[in-house]
């Protein structure tokens, strides 16, 4: 019979502090009903793993949070890749595969390079900084709307309406019911930058509208495509670059490695996906009694897999607690696997390759100067403050 546990994964402490918790539950079994929401649990590697690529027997269509869009509206229209199955999802990955592909990086590296450069040289003249705001939080804001093609009006609001949507995937708790209250002028605004007119020539939005002139994706479809870069491209890029600072100011000798070798931004940067997992969690829909690990899920039902469980995993990994440079962590799982694997991971990489190559150039040594503060999500693992200090050469 399959193991059930009454813990709420989406209950604050368990959000704030969730390792215990991801050891319980790979410990309990290999699937774990969770009766608190009436889902299927899946915490190991082997497990998260199988799921994320078996999209035909486990949907994303029926949503990747909680709410079951066979049974309820969906807060929003669903996205035509995140919460969508082919045959509907193909075109739209294509395009965004193209858009956000090798040409893509070749063309912003040097320009994002010199952003990095100049952000950092600034931030690094203050011994004492808090690297969220100053750093995790300025660079991708300074360089992701401009390469989407946004104005510069109202690019407050990206955060607090990424913040809502990674909320909305978990239950209807207290952090959903906060993010609430002033989603509609968020969301008013990340539609309306969604429009033809309003996206710069030259961006990632006008790719994705001459894609829909094409006739690769229909007009209709354009603008959803846009809303999905700006729903999945701040928040995660933001709270990845956080555990990336956080790792190295707990980790000096790893930053000295850093340092010694530049060209180690880049697995730095996934051993720290893969170490702190900023998202943290999806669910998928049964589409038929699917059989996984020995337990049967019944179609229609959720199953939630926790991909910082599986990255974090030891019948997978060697000493996963250990945040290790030397590691290949190319196999981690938090940037998904599969179908959805995360069409932006070559964006991310490269926003975190410019800013830790700047930092590695200009600071010997990063500390914490005080205690880092969470900031709590659904579906996020995040610091809503990071004091560090730094020795600028
Ligand atoms: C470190 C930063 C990031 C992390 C940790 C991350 C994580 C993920 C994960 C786990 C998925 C799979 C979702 C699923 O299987 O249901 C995904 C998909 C996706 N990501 Fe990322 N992401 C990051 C950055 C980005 C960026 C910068 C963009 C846009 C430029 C982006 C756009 C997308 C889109 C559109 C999808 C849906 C792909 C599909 O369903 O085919 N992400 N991401
Ligand atoms: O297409 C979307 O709107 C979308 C929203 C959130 C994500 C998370 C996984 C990064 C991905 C896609």
């Amino acid at each position: 019979a399959t193991v059930s546990l009454d813990a709420d994964p989406f209950a604050p402490e368990i959000l704030e502090s969730p390792l215990a918790f991801q050891e319980q539950l790979r410990e309990a079994g290999a699937v774990v009903y969770l009766r608190r929401y009436g889902v299927h649990a899946l915490g190991r590697y082997e497990h998260v793993h199988a799921a994320l690529t078996e999209w035909q027997s486990l949907s994303s269509a029926a949503g990747v949070g909680l709410a079951n869009f066979r049974h309820e509206e969906p807060w929003r229209t669903p996205s035509l890749l995140l919460e969508a199955d082919p045959p509907l999802h193909d075109a739209p990955r294509a395009v965004l595969s193209g858009i956000l592909g090798p040409r893509a990086i070749r063309r912003l590296r040097h320009a994002w390079a010199q952003d990095a450069r100049e952000l950092v040289d600034r931030v690094v003249r203050a011994p004492e900084l808090d690297a969220v705001t100053e750093l995790a939080q300025a660079f991708p804001l300074r360089v992701f709307p401009d390469a989407v093609g946004l104005e510069r009006e109202g690019r407050h609001h990206l955060l607090p309406y990424g913040d809502h949507a990674f909320n909305a995937f978990g239950p209807p708790n207290e952090l959903v019911a906060k993010g609430a209250e002033h989603i509609a002028e968020h969301a008013a605004w990340v539609g309306d930058q969604c429009a033809r007119e309003r996206l710069a020539p030259g961006g990632f939005g006008a790719a994705i509208w001459e894609a829909a002139d094409r006739g690769d994706i229909t007009e209709e479809q354009a603008p959803l495509i846009v809303r999905s870069l700006l729903t999945a491209g701040v928040d995660t890029t933001v709270h990845a670059l956080g555990a990336v600072l956080y790792a190295f100011a707990t980790h000096p000798d790893q930053w000295r490695r850093l340092r010694e070798d530049p060209r180690l931004a880049r697995v730095a940067f996934d051993e720290a996906v893969r170490w702190e997992s900023p998202v943290q969690t999806f669910f998928r829909t049964a589409t038929g009694d699917v059989e996984i690990g020995g337990t049967t899920v019944p179609d229609g039902e959720k199953v939630l897999m926790f991909l910082g469980a599986a990255n974090r995993d030891p019948r997978h990994w060697r000493d996963p607690d250990t945040f290790d440079l030397t590691r290949d962590p190319s196999a981690h799982v938090g940037f998904g696997m599969g179908i959805h694997q995360c069409v932006g991971q070559h964006i991310a990489r490269l926003e975190a390759e410019s800013l830790l190559t700047a930092l590695a150039e200009r600071v010997e040594r990063i500390e914490l100067a005080g205690t880092p503060r969470r900031h709590l999500n659904n579906t996020l693992r995040a610091w809503s403050s990071l004091p560090v200090r730094v020795h600028a050469t």
